[in-house]
């Protein structure tokens, strides 16, 4: 796919072609206005490509923007209350104490602190349980706790079938390890794993289980040291 923002403006992704697998996580990598948050929002589906398309993009997708838009006139119960109810999801509740914004249900949004406004966008990302969760630059807005949550929720996806893929400027990367890396650049996206495999290093194995044992099977692989590419059902 290719993505410019007007007719006479410059490619800012040109001729991209990537994949995210099931279970898989990619952390996008490139300076400042490489295109990051654009790619981003393409695979979320909120910008269309200008060319090409975007496939079997899962039905569930939370996307978390850079920077929530907290101009709205809702308090934050009454607005994630209201998200659930979008999405045929369950009460906010849990989301709400997970990421200690209990203390702000009545707060109307426009009054939230930025990093507090942040952990709303997350929380209305996660409510729909997402097939696809999208996060651009999650260690930039939030707070330390929060911030010290992402892994564990993104494990969490990851461990229900799911994909995540996080843009990173700063390189905060080692907060994911088994991320795939996918470095923006030129307006071309370089995946990490096409680089491993024109050096042959690391192939990787395909292992099939029972459905039912996967999860079981992929934490006793992680426990045994290895890495996890990617988990299809
Ligand atoms: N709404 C827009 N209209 C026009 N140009 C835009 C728009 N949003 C982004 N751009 C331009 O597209 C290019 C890519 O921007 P993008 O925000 O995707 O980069 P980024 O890698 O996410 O940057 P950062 O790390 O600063 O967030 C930049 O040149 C930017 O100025």
């Amino acid at each position: 796919m290719s993505f410019r923002y007007g007719r006479r403006t410059a490619w800012v992704l040109s001729e991209v072609t990537v994949d995210i697998g099931d279970g898989e996580v990619v952390v996008v990598r490139g300076r400042n206005g490489a295109g990051k948050s654009t790619l981003l929002q393409m695979m979320a589906g909120v910008l269309q490509p200008t060319r090409g398309r975007i496939l079997d993009r899962p039905s569930r997708v939370g996307w978390v923007p850079e920077r929530f838009p907290a101009e709205q006139p809702f308090t934050v119960s009454g607005y994630l209350a209201a998200m659930a109810a979008l999405h045929g999801a369950g009460s906010p509740a849990p989301w709400i104490d997970r990421l200690g914004l209990a203390p702000f249900r009545t707060v109307k949004l426009a009054e939230l602190s930025k990093g507090t406004a942040q952990k709303v966008g997350l929380a209305q990302a996660l409510i729909c349980r997402p097939q696809l969760l999208v996060l651009d630059e999650p260690w930039e807005g939030l707070d330390a706790a929060a911030r010290d949550l992402v892994p564990d929720i993104v494990a969490e996806i990851v461990a229900a079938g799911g994909s995540v893929i996080v843009s990173d400027h700063r390189g905060d990367t080692a907060r994911l390890p088994e991320a795939t890396e996918w470095t923006v650049d030129g307006a071309r996206v370089t995946p990490e794993r096409a680089e491993k495999a024109r050096t042959g290093a690391d192939t990787p194995w395909l292992i099939e289980v029972a459905a039912g044992d996967g999860p079981a099977a992929v934490a006793a692989l992680r426990a045994a040291g290895h890495e996890i590419i990617r988990v299809r059902a």
